[in-house]
């Protein structure tokens, strides 16, 4: 790391130095699993004992991590907590499948993915970009923004762009009050579902958000609906959906995904997709805010693009630093899966029903993995450090067969974000107390995000 390099160190929760008991466990898997993890998940590779959940196995060490995710994959699957907690809204979309159902769903899907196909969107990802930039009217003065809500909106504006051509009935604010109270309320980890209680005793969080998980289905069932009326008159726009609903499984039985399967993973992208991303921009801005020299690279690369889609390949420093917050404010800080069959991991016995943790938050942080793993140093991920990382040290979209569809549709949207954040902006802390994380099914903020953007006064013609 050159003398230069950023000093700066992200708020980083308490470790435990003590066990918990169930109690504390259950209360803390609730309020914020990120409290559960102790000093030694840190320093240890693999952590093998008898939780309040039954025995589990914590595996950080990249060649046992790369066992599960990719060489014994089909030994390890989903497992119920994560069906029980984002169930009621995703239950048939890629994300919860597994088996058949799943391998058809991603073999039919694989291709509307790929980078290439990803590039198509560049402009249509730009526009909505501009757009929101724009309407922050900078030129008025410096405003304080609520990042959280401004990066949830920008999210779902590029989805609703990209995905459906604007078709979905319903404001994005609608869509983001839904999602945020079901977040916060709905999935959550329930005691209950922790201690495997059967499914007939109510959740009171899910009782409570079952209107939200009711909102969602009922404009995406009739938005599926609409465009299979569309493309049955011959004027579908060529977007996401309707390539959805024209797929073919080709390798299989040739035929296609069904309304109710379309709907599911409409569902599930505008989840799995909008959030993560929005608070990768959030926790990216606030590291940003906080340095300096960070800012003053990206403000020139950000200056030198041109906006085509071959650009986006030079803004280096850009993918380092979205991918360096990702590394410590991974959206999705922690991945559960279930031993099929009795196995060995790095020496370590795994036995049927057994769970198994992968917690990018520990993966990332952890002192065997990483140079000072708490500070931010974007330059770990310039392309001439980036091959000195083990592909299984960072984690932020998974690996092997499930990982993230859409890793290059994020990473994409999120340099042009920044991009047209920083053409136009500096962005500033209002306040020395840092954001602090918090695990709600994503990493977020626990109290709202703010910072100032200020129109930028250095840029030709300012
Ligand atoms: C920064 C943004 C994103 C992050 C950090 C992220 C992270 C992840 C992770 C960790 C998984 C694996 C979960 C597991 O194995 O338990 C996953 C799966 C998935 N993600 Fe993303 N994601 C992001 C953006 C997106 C976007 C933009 C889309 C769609 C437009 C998307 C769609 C999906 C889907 C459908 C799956 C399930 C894939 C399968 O199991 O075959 N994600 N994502």
């Amino acid at each position: 790391m050159t003398a230069a390099a950023s000093t700066f160190r992200p708020w980083t929760p308490p470790r435990r130095t003590e066990r918990l008991s169930l109690l504390p466990f259950l209360w803390q898997s609730w309020r914020d699993p990120l409290a559960i993890w102790g000093e030694a998940h840190f320093q240890e590779l693999y952590i093998s004992g008898q939780s309040p959940l039954g025995r589990s196995l914590v595996v950080s060490d990249p060649a046992g991590v790369r066992h599960v995710l990719t060489d014994s994959a089909a030994n390890y699957v989903k497992g119920d907590l994560q069906r029980r907690v984002l169930g009621p809204m995703l239950a048939d979309g890629l994300l919860l499948t597994e088996g058949e159902q799943w391998r058809r769903a991603r073999r039919i899907m694989a291709p509307l993915f790929t980078p290439a196909h990803t590039t198509r969107t560049v402009e249509a990802m730009d526009r909505v970009c501009r757009r929101r930039v724009e309407g922050w009217r900078l030129q008025h003065g410096a405003r304080v923004l609520n990042i959280d809500s401004e990066m949830s909106g920008l999210t779902f504006d590029i989805l609703s762009a990209t995905l459906f051509s604007d078709d979905l009935d319903g404001d994005a604010a609608g869509f983001e009050k839904a999602l945020n109270h079901f977040l916060a309320v709905g999935a959550r980890i329930s005691p209950l579902d922790a201690l495997k209680a059967p499914d007939w005793i109510p959740r009171l969080g899910r009782v409570a958000s079952g209107g939200d998980a009711r909102f969602f289905k009922e404009r995406v069932n009739a938005l599926v609906a609409r465009r299979r009326a569309r493309l049955e008159q011959g004027d579908a726009p060529d977007d996401l959906l309707t390539a959805l609903l024209s797929a073919r499984d080709e390798e299989g039985d040739g035929s296609g995904l069904s309304n109710h399967e379309v709907a599911s993973n409409i569902l599930t992208f505008i989840l799995a997709g909008h959030e993560t991303t929005a608070r990768t921009l959030g926790w990216t801005l606030h590291l940003i805010s906080r340095d300096r020299r960070v800012a003053d690279i990206l403000k020139a690369e950000a200056d030198a693009w041109d906006r085509s889609a071959g650009g986006l390949r030079d803004l280096i420093w850009h993918r380092a630093v979205i991918e360096e917050a990702m590394r410590l404010f991974p959206p999705a800080p922690a991945m559960i899966r279930q031993a099929l069959e009795d196995d060995v991991i790095g020496g370590h016995e795994v036995k049927a029903g057994q769970s198994v943790l992968i917690a990018p938050w520990v993966i990332h942080r952890h002192e065997k993995l990483w140079a000072e793993p708490d500070a931010f140093h974007p330059e770990r991920f310039l392309p001439e450090n980036r091959k000195s990382i083990d592909r299984y040290a960072w984690l932020p979209f998974s690996g092997g067969p499930r990982i993230c569809i859409g890793a290059a549709f994020a990473m994409q949207e999120a340099i042009i974000a920044l991009a047209e954040i920083l053409k136009a902006a500096e962005v500033e802390a209002i306040t020395p107390v840092e954001p602090r994380p918090i695990h709600q099914v994503t990493l977020r903020s626990s109290r709202t995000m703010r910072l100032r953007l200020r129109a930028r006064r250095d840029q030709p013609g300012a």
